[in-house]
């Protein structure tokens, strides 16, 4: 069977598979086959990766994980009687369970992605309790490392992602039996029977009082669940480190008190021995009961990535040749010249020494061509050997005459480090998931300052501003008062090459585009008063009058983070 798939102007025809990856290595196979040109698998390749990533809704960037949690199952009481040489009927003995292991989540600051979290955690079952008083050993806990700046929040009842609570799933798992089935099943998941007193032990009065007494306690713990589901969601905001607090004076070889983290799922409680039940009138109980399912529910983690500068900015304004600028390069952010090249935010750090200069300048890599470009040119060196003998980036550094030295000698020179983040293209209605969405905006929410940027080159760039902050204030009112700067991209496409009639044009467009921004983008600032944005034309491309920008996003940070000082302390 065939079928016909439209790529870019062009129609190709391809065998049809039901598993979506035959259909791309029969791709290419045709491609090998010189049946469809590289550029046109490439497009196709491209639209699948952006048209998945629109598929999920927004949801499913790298920094966002929903995970199941159980705390461990309690171990189940013993059903024993003491026996000892001339004791022939001694009294009950039987242990009670371990509690299950509780389930917390600790922010460590050596992980920086959600992907090390395992999808399902189950905290460590609890030992059973055995003869002669014995109890089961308590589950040990179980610690989920998350990075800091991970936000936890627990899904809510009637959200379709979210796992069944232990109650939902044994109804489930009774469903269609009739009620004396159903009633034999419930006693098993719940009773543990002396060897062949099992029936005898159901007829008995203190065997009915027992579980009358347990599925009354059963029904408060499911009530008081709920209404801390409703009253008290798990919503924990993870980004600072909480030590655990030690007391200074204790006595010398105290152990130090561990720091486990957040509770988020507790053990449920081990099973009760048979002498629980003992009683004047059941003087040797046959029966204990199991242990308990430990809670169950199921929780999003969203790692908010902590960059002090984020860009926002329509697709193809350039933001990840910026980074790559900015860093001379190190950040790998892929750049291309269609829209939704981003598909995840990237962090790039930019350090500067104090006259200025930062370290992406010393990069004798001024041009930030297509990543594209850039391995097609990199392919061709290998191909004729150049590579072999070239420098690394740290000896070409060190060849700078600059004074610097080699790459590895600007930490003596760096004085001050921010970080930017590239985010994915931001267009008019993300807020209603046109597009890529505007979920990744979440990592921008901490961000100490935005940066738009523009693409110069385009007719009316002060269209595109409107734009971005309307969305910015969809996603959180108030957000947009963070912006400090318009960054006019792609200058060098105007008036590059000289033209005096041409320079005078851009001269006025940037004056336009200035006074655009100053009577209609400004902010108040964190200390109420109301602030312009700062207006610079740079090329991203050719490393142009990118100092200027550095300099100004660095008081930007000073700024916002003194701000942030003086209202910690
Ligand atoms: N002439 C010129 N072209 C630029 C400049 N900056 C970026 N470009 C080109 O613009 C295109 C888009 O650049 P990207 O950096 O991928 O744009 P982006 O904003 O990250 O786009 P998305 O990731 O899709 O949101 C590429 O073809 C770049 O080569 C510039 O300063 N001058
Ligand atoms: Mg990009």
């Amino acid at each position: 069977m065939f079928r016909s798939l439209s790529l870019t102007n062009t129609t190709i025809t391809l065998c049809k598979r039901s598993f979506p990856f035959s259909t791309v290595s029969s791709l290419k196979n045709q491609a090998s086959q010189n049946r469809l040109s590289s550029e046109e698998y490439e497009a196709y390749q491209r639209k699948r990766k952006t048209d998945w990533k629109r598929q999920q809704g927004g949801h499913g960037f790298l920094d966002e994980l929903i995970i199941n949690v159980r705390g461990g199952k309690g171990g189940d009481g013993c059903v024993a009687f003491h026996r000892e040489k001339f004791i022939p009927f001694g009294p009950p003995s039987g242990g009670n369970g371990g509690r299950g292991g509780d389930v917390y989540i600790l922010p460590t600051p050596e992980l920086t992605s959600l992907s090390t979290v395992a999808k399902r955690v189950r905290g460590e079952r609890g030992g059973n309790g055995q003869g002669t008083w014995q109890n089961g050993k308590n589950g040990s806990p179980l610690i989920v490392r998350v990075p800091l700046g991970t936000v936890v929040r627990e899904i809510p009842r009637g959200d379709p992602r979210r796992a069944q609570d232990e109650w939902e799933a044994e109804e489930e798992a009774l469903e269609g039996l009739d009620a004396s089935e159903k009633q034999a099943k419930m006693r098993e998941n719940r009773w543990m029977h002396y060897p062949r007193h099992g029936a005898s032990n159901l007829e008995r009065d203190p065997f009915k009082e027992a579980e009358d007494m347990l599925y009354k306690q059963e029904r408060e713990r499911r009530y008081a669940r709920r209404k801390r589901e409703t009253e008290a969601p798990i919503f924990l905001d993870l980004d600072k480190m909480d030590e655990a607090e030690n007391d200074p004076s204790a006595p010398l070889g105290l152990p130090r008190k561990e720091n486990f983290g957040h509770l988020v799922a507790s053990g449920g409680l081990g099973g009760m021995g048979n002498p629980y039940f003992q009683s004047a009138e059941n003087r040797s109980p046959k029966f204990a009961t199991r242990g308990h399912e430990g809670e169950r529910i199921t929780i999003v983690l969203e790692l908010k990535l902590l960059a002090d500068i984020g860009l926002v900015g329509m697709p193809n304004a350039g933001k990840s040749t910026f980074l790559r600028s900015v860093t001379g390069g190190r950040a790998k952010t892929e750049v291309a010249g269609y829209a939704f090249t981003t598909l995840n935010p990237v962090v790039g750090v930019v350090r500067i020494a104090d006259d200025g200069t930062f370290e992406g300048s010393l990069s004798q890599h001024v041009v930030h061509e297509e990543t594209s470009v850039e391995e097609a040119i990199a392919q061709e060196k290998l191909e004729k050997g150049e590579l072999a003998y070239s420098l690394t980036r740290n000896q070409s550094q060190a060849s700078t005459t600059d004074g610097f030295g080699s790459g590895h000698r600007f930490d003596l020179l760096e004085s001050f480090r921010f970080t930017i983040a590239d985010n994915p293209g931001l267009i008019s209605q993300a807020s209603a998931n046109v597009g890529l969405g505007h979920s990744f905006l979440r990592s921008m929410e901490r961000s100490l300052a935005l940066v738009y940027v523009v693409d110069f080159s385009n007719p009316a760039p002060w269209d595109e501003l409107v734009v971005l902050r309307e969305e910015l204030e969809q996603y959180q009112p108030g957000m947009s008062h963070k912006a400090r700067l318009v960054i006019a991209n792609k200058s060098d496409l105007l008036a590059g090459d000289g033209d005096p009639v041409a320079v005078q044009a851009a001269k006025a467009k940037l004056k336009h585009l200035e006074a655009f921004v100053h009577s209609e983008m400004g902010v108040i600032d964190s200390w109420g008063k109301p602030l312009k944005l700062d207006v610079v034309p740079v090329s991203a491309k050719f490393s142009q009058n990118m100092k200027k920008v550095v300099g100004l996003m660095k008081t930007y940070v000073e700024e916002a983070r003194a701000v942030e000082h003086r209202s910690t302390t």
